[in-house]
């Protein structure tokens, strides 16, 4: 069965593209069969897999999702690219702002990437969705298309008050439109474990969310390998292979398939305890 897992902060620069990339890869080095969707309209997993000019891609996410709204008919592979280190990508790029725009007035328009996703998603084991930095109509249908949410967090800064937002969207999404999505954990991303005050933050999150929420025990370094790839149009196995960053991508790899992830809200959880 496929699962399909996005990966959500309304923060920018936290790493989502960096992990969609990484993890993505590291999954498809373990045999599985990936489809990287590039939901932000900014184009930067695109971008990050070398298609260096998203805007001038004439097939993406958006050209996708509008014949999802329009019902005109496709196939399941139109507008997929490849990237050599064997994954599958759905382009994004500038076009998506228009399409988010018009989703607000589409009949079922928060489920409209749910649509496209059911129809091309036999094909893979997972799909990764990199999100958006936004709580906007194209995050609520990633989330509503999405078994699982993957919160990267960047070290440096304590996440209290977005990461609460976020929390109350994934909750609403599972009320209104998805009871199925879990959250499969928080990671922290650009760690600088020279400085205790990443250690800090680290306990902190776990002291305040780890009830609630998993956190990884996988961490990302922050390295400046790890901010080479992009440019470069590759995952950091083939920049850095002997790398920390290799190393913690290939971690998590191990701990997402291994998952045993929070699969429902808390309080669910605890009625469950006391059945
Ligand atoms: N472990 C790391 N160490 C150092 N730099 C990193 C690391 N991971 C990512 N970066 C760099 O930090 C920046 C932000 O990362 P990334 O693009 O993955 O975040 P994002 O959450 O997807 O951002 P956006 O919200 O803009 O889509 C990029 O320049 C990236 O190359």
């Amino acid at each position: 069965m496929t699962k399909v897992i996005a990966l959500a902060n309304q923060k920018g620069g936290v790493g989502k593209t960096t992990t969609a990339v990484n993890l993505g890869i590291g999954l498809a080095a373990e045999g599985k069969k990936i489809l990287l969707l590039d939901a932000d309209a900014q184009g930067n997993l695109t971008d990050s897999l070398g298609f260096h000019e998203p805007d001038s891609l004439s097939v993406s996410l958006a050209t996708m999702l509008l014949k999802s709204m329009t019902e005109e008919p496709f196939g399941p592979k139109e507008g997929i690219l490849h990237h050599h280190e064997d994954v599958d990508l759905m382009p994004g790029n500038i076009e998506l702002s228009a399409v988010e725009v018009a989703l607000v007035n589409t009949m079922s328009r928060e489920t409209i990437m749910r649509s496209y996703i059911d129809f091309v998603k036999a094909d893979y084991d997972y799909i990764l969705i990199d999100c958006m930095p936004s709580l906007g109509m194209m995050t609520i249908n990633a989330l509503a298309a999405a078994d699982s949410v993957i919160i990267p967090v960047q070290a440096h800064y304590l996440p209290a008050k977005g990461m609460t937002q976020l929390l109350q969207t994934v909750a609403r999404v599972r009320r209104q439109i998805n009871p199925k999505l879990a959250i499969d954990g928080v990671l922290l991303t650009m760690v600088d474990n020279r400085t205790n005050f990443a250690k800090d933050i680290s306990f902190v999150l776990r002291r305040d969310y780890g009830d609630k929420l998993r956190v990884f025990n996988t961490e990302i370094p922050l390295s400046i390998r790890a901010a080479e790839t992009s440019a470069k149009g590759k995952s950091i196995y083939a920049h850095d292979p002997n790398g920390q960053v290799a190393k913690a991508y290939a971690s998590l790899t191990k701990e997402v398939q291994d998952n045993g992830s929070e699969r429902r809200p808390t309080r669910q959880h605890k009625a469950d305890q006391t059945r």
